[in-house]
């Protein structure tokens, strides 16, 4: 039986731009398949519009606080400089890496989080997950309690794979007996063992970073949860495993959580996501619906 196949919105869009060359689409078809496209986005974000916040971003402010730098190379140096000036602390230099960003997330939204090379994409969702402790002034608010594994979430380099499996789902709050029923089905879900099939009795650092990647979003994709923060994990994943990873992320939004997606593949985003926020030098320069918020940014890329 013929499947039915599925149709991403990049797909449409790199068939409209031509991009794809030879593409079974017809320019009707693809209009068509635009407008319904468009059509259940705006369904979505309308309803999503109504559900209750799962996040609350009040004027986030993110300062990184580096210990001993600009005292000179090496701590070597700085420890010298410092016995020599009498200074009795290194010197610490800030990084103000999110400026005041304030945003609502629902149920049911999965927002794409879009910006340069270190524009504070990672740093806003390790806040969020409460890993980072905003400044005075404003905070992050998130409804019951945030068990987040983002895919970002460090798992130990010198555990094996199989010990990382069951430590990431305790992180989430799961009890050891969930953690073991659901060991199988995130095996099962990375595909590690394709790769290797002694992959899991491995230590994580033997791994290549595509393979912890799968790990890490199997792990994190494994449950429910309120919400569900994902750094880059589409752009390192095969081509097979970027589509099933999509597909997860339709499902859990579906599911009525709320899905952050932080990827430099606006691909990925325009796919997986409603709504997308621009971040440029640690500030919110647009928040809106995906397409046009991902078109005003390629736009400004492409201008250099
Ligand atoms: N642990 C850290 N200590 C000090 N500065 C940091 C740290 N992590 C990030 N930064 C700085 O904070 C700023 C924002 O970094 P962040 O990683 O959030 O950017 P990003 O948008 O996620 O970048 P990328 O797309 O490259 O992953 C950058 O200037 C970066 O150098």
């Amino acid at each position: 039986m013929a499947e039915k196949q599925t149709i991403l919105p990049s797909q449409v869009l790199r068939a409209v731009q031509g991009i794809d060359g030879e593409h079974a689409i017809s320019d009707e078809e693809i209009a068509a398949l635009r407008a319904q496209i468009l059509e259940e986005r705006a369904k979505r974000r309308a309803e999503a519009a109504t559900n209750p916040p799962t996040v609350v971003v009040d004027n986030l402010n993110i300062i990184y606080r580096i210990h001993g730098a600009g005292t000179g190379r090496g701590s070597a140096t700085g420890a010298l400089s410092r016995i020599v000036s009498r200074r009795t602390s290194p010197t610490v230099r800030e990084v103000h890496a999110v400026r005041g960003i304030s945003f609502v997330a629902r149920r049911g939204e999965s927002i794409g989080l879009i910006g340069r090379n270190g524009s504070g994409k990672s740093t806003t969702l390790a806040a969020i997950a409460g890993l980072l402790p905003p400044e005075r002034g404003g905070g992050v608010y998130t409804d019951g309690q945030p068990s987040l594994l983002g895919i970002n979430a460090a798992l130990m380099p010198d555990l094996t794979g199989e010990r990382n499996v069951i430590v990431g789902c305790l992180a989430m709050g799961m009890s050891r007996a969930q953690a073991k029923a659901s060991y199988q089905g995130i095996v099962d879900f990375s595909r590690i063992e394709d790769t290797n099939p002694h992959a899991m009795s491995l230590p994580m650092k033997a791994y290549s970073s595509g393979m912890a990647a799968r790990l890490r979003f199997s792990i994190a994709a494994s449950r429910e949860q309120d919400v569900l923060m994902i750094d880059e994990a589409l752009a390192t994943g095969d081509a097979k495993f970027q589509k099933q990873s999509e597909e997860r992320i339709r499902e859990l939004r579906a599911s009525a959580g709320t899905v952050f997606v932080v990827s430099h593949s606006m691909g990925a985003i325009r796919d997986t996501c409603d709504r997308a926020i621009w971040i440029e030098a640690g500030r919110i320069l647009m928040d809106g619906d995906v397409d046009e918020v991902a078109d005003a940014y390629e736009q400004w890329s492409k201008q250099g």
